[in-house]
Order: C-alpha cells, then sequence, then structure tokens
C-alpha cells in the first residue's frame, strides 16, 4: 500500500527525460537478436516487460548484456536461434509474447510460453489462427497461455486483421520474414509501426506500405545497428496530463517519441485546449521532440471515436481523467480493445476513478464522462487492480485531491516506468 502524493498545490516544475519507450525496446532486442553482428542499443527501457523480452532471447542462446539502459545484443542471424531448455516464461508482458509467438512459429524447435496470471487471461487466438493458416501448429489453453508453438514450413499470406491490433501485425511480419515468398497484411486502422520503421532501419526495404496495407519482403538480411531508443510518449503521458491538470505547472519532457502512430494523446490534450509546445523535433523513421507544457485551467470536453483509439489505445485512462476535469460532457467509444489488456480498463477505470468522485459510466466500447472540479473521494483506498496504467493514473488523479488517498498494487507500476515516484518527486520538488 503506497500513500500517494496528495493536493500538489505547488505544481509540477522542471525538465525530465522519460524512459526508453517500451515497444521499440522490445522491438530492439528481437530485431538485434536475429541480425547478423552486434548492436548497441541506447536508452533501453529496462523495465519488467522489456527484461521478459530480454530472458527469453537469453534462453534461446543470444548473448545480451544489459548495463543501466544500454543494451549490447550479439545478433545470431535469422535463423540462427537455439531451442530453449526451460519454458519461455512472458510474465505480464503481451507484447513479448504476440510477437515471439510469430517469431518462433518459423524456428526449427518447438516452445512453451508461459505467463502471469494476468497474462494467461489475455486472448492469444488472435495470433495462433493467422500463425497456423501459415503453416505452424499452435495448442493454446482454451485460447489463451500456456501455448505450445510447434513451427512448420511457414507460407507467405494474404491477411486482414480482425482487429486493430500493433502486436498481431507484428506477430504475423515476423513469421513472414521466413517464408517462401513475399506477405501482405491489411490493418482495419493504421496501428503503431515501430516493427516496419526498424525492420527496414535492420534491412533493406523489408517493408512496404501502401495505404493499410503492408508487404513483408521474405528471408531478408538484417544487419546489427547502433540505436538510440526515444523517450516513450506512453510515459510520458502521465506528466503530460498531469501538468495540464495541476495549477502552477510547467515542464519540458525532453527527447519523447513523436511517431505519428502514437501521438493521439497529443491531439487530444491539443483539442480540449492544452498549452502544449513541440520544440527541438527531429525527423527520423522515430521522430521525437521536447514536449512543453503548462496547466491549462479550462479544457473542453472531447468525443474521441474508433478511428483514432489505436493512436492512443494505452493512454485512454489518461484520457478518462483529463475529461473528468472538462468543462461538460465527454466519451470516449470504439475502444472495446481495452477490455483485453493487464486488465479489463473500461472496468478498472470506472471503478477506481468513481472512488474518487468522478461522474464516469461504463459503455460496451468506452466511457461516458461528465467532468467536474469538484471531486468528492468516496474510497480513499485506490486500486492498480496489478494494472501498472491504472496505477499510474490513479497517481496522477490523487495529486488533484484534498484528502489523503492510498495506492494498492504499486509495484506493477515497474512493468513500464521503474522511475515514476521518482520522476514524480523530481518534478514536485
Ligand atoms: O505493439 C506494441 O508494442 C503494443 C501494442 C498495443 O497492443 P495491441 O496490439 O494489443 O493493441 C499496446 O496496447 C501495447 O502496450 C504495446
Ligand atoms: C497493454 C500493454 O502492454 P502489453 O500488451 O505488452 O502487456 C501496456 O503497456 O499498456
Amino acid at each position: 500500500m503506497k500513500e500517494l502524493v496528495v493536493n500538489l498545490n505547488t505544481g509540477l516544475h522542471g525538465d525530465l527525460a522519460v524512459p526508453g519507450d517500451k515497444s521499440i525496446s522490445h522491438r530492439s532486442v528481437i530485431l538485434s537478436s536475429i541480425s547478423e553482428g552486434t548492436s548497441h542499443i541506447h536508452h533501453f527501457l529496462a523495465s519488467d516487460d522489456c527484461i521478459s523480452t530480454i530472458n527469453a532471447f537469453r534462453e534461446m542462446g543470444v548473448n545480451i548484456d544489459l548495463d543501466g539502459d544500454e543494451l549490447t545484443v550479439e545478433g545470431v542471424g535469422l535463423h540462427g536461434l537455439k531451442a530453449p531448455q526451460t519454458k519461455l516464461d512472458m510474465g505480464n508482458s503481451g507484447t513479448t509474447t504476440r510477437l515471439l509467438s510469430g517469431l518462433l512459429a518459423a524456428q526449427k524447435f518447438t516452445t512453451n510460453l508461459i505467463g502471469d496470471d494476468s497474462l494467461s487471461k489475455r486472448p492469444m487466438k488472435r495470433v495462433s489462427e493467422p500463425l497456423s493458416m501459415m503453416g505452424a501448429s499452435i495448442e493454446t489453453t482454451d485460447g489463451h497461455l500456456p501455448m505450445t508453438i510447434n513451427p512448420g514450413h511457414i507460407k507467405a499470406v494474404k491477411y486482414e486483421l480482425p482487429m486493430a491490433s500493433a502486436q498481431v501485425k507484428s506477430a504475423i511480419i515476423l513469421a513472414a520474414l521466413s517464408a517462401d515468398e513475399d506477405s501482405v497484411i491489411i490493418e482495419p486502422q493504421v496501428t503503431r509501426d515501430h516493427t516496419e520503421t526498424m525492420l527496414n532501419q535492420f534491412g533493406n526495404n523489408v517493408i512496404e506500405r501502401a495505404g493499410n496495407e503492408i508487404t513483408v519482403h521474405h528471408q531478408p538480411k538484417l544487419t546489427a545497428q547502433d540505436f538510440n531508443v526515444p523517450g516513450d510518449i506512453s510515459s510520458a503521458a502521465f506528466f503530460l496530463v498531469a501538468a495540464t491538470l495541476v495549477p502552477k505547472s510547467h515542464i519540458v519532457l525532453k527527447n519523447v517519441g513523436i511517431n505519428p502512430t502514437r501521438t493521439g494523446i497529443l491531439d487530444v490534450l491539443i483539442q480540449m485546449g492544452a498549452n502544449i509546445k513541440l520544440l527541438n523535433q527531429t525527423n527520423g523513421s522515430e521522430p521525437t521532440a521536447d514536449i512543453e507544457v503548462t496547466y491549462t485551467p479550462e479544457l473542453k470536453p472531447i468525443d474521441v471515436t474508433e478511428e483514432s483509439i489505436p493512436l492512443m489505445i494505452d493512454e485512454l485512462p489518461l484520457v478518462a481523467l483529463l475529461a473528468s476535469r472538462a468543462d461538460g460532457h465527454s466519451t470516449i467509444t470504439g475502444a472495446e480493445e481495452l477490455r483485453f489488456k493487464e486488465t479489463d480498463r473500461i472496468k478498472t477505470v470506472v471503478e477506481e476513478l468513481r472512488k474518487i468522485g468522478i461522474h464516469i459510466e461504463e459503455l460496451p466500447d468506452g466511457f461516458s464522462i461528465d467532468g467536474s472540479n469538484d471531486w468528492q473521494v468516496v474510497d480513499s483506498s485506490l486500486d492498480s487492480h496489478g494494472d501498472h496504467r491504472i496505477g499510474m493514473t490513479l497517481a496522477v488523479a490523487a495529486l488533484l485531491l484534498d484528502v489523503d488517498v492510498q495506492l494498492k498494487g504499486e509495484d506493477a507500476i515497474s512493468i513500464s516506468y521503474p522511475q515514476f515516484f521518482d520522476h514524480l518527486q523530481h518534478l514536485s520538488d
């Protein structure tokens, strides 16, 4: 149980470099492991989820050295992984599980994947079905982990994704690298494209995109890279929202990734009228900026709909919190994917925000929220439900309260942001 900081009436101030992007950190381990040569990754996110990815590749014979946020990976090439001696433990990480199932479907050995209780409730048919179509034989436990992946000869596919999911897309891409011909994947909506941009950096023209159609060229040669992981916009988002909501705040978040497939939270903040400025922008395949945020006393309500959901999928608990402070009624719809995260995030957000007096209703695919500046705490015992993003959202909400509240399950935060409370302290000093 952690006593949360409440009533931060001095505001948040100063500069902060948030840790490396989680999605890009996972992919940097995967792609450098299957490349030829030694990769050096800087500003790697050494959080519990990314350590699960590192451990899986170590079990498959890849030498990986992690020193602070510097990662060195001795790649073994596309066909060089070795059969692990144990079951591969995916911990709490959906990204590790889904992306690795794609890669493992194309190996010469069988693997068994296990995970923690939360991960073992998350749907895996979304990867086992397309990978089976491609020639692997995958046994799930009623659509969940534990899962056994018996590889097969991988055939190229043309596959239309039934849901907007970067993890499923990436699983198919990683399997398709070892296929007999080129594959085509069609997305219903654009989702984060780090697998594609990074593959084109490790290899030559591996991925081509035309609209929502992605072509994967088979059997590419992947070469080790010297790679900088940008700051994670999904981690920065907690402080973007905190500084917008807490009076007197003014902060700059340095070197944050602003890949357009991830910046839905910035669009929301700007539409609601928040004082946000992008400074020192860089324009690589993974663009970055310093983001300046100043307290905004009045926020407009917002309606977030299906098309933009994938661009802010992990930030939706924060969008709900922002809307709870806006001047009017907001809705978030088309977000049923939230039900398949570390928790059912529609349920857990509603349950926890109601404890602090927020007027929020559950919709089948999102939220309906009445904004107010007058929250009356009805239950001071808040709970992350073991979900890192719920825990951090509640810690941000607490800054606006004037009674003491406690957080249960705060240790889940190390899944994506082990330094979160230290960084909050740094900006509060
Ligand atoms: O590809 C990725 O790195 C991720 C994709 C998203 O999941 P889905 O693909 O299941 O939407 C996101 O929620 C997750 O945190 C990371
Ligand atoms: C959903 C998340 O991650 P994953 O799917 O990798 O567990 C997240 O980080 O919010």
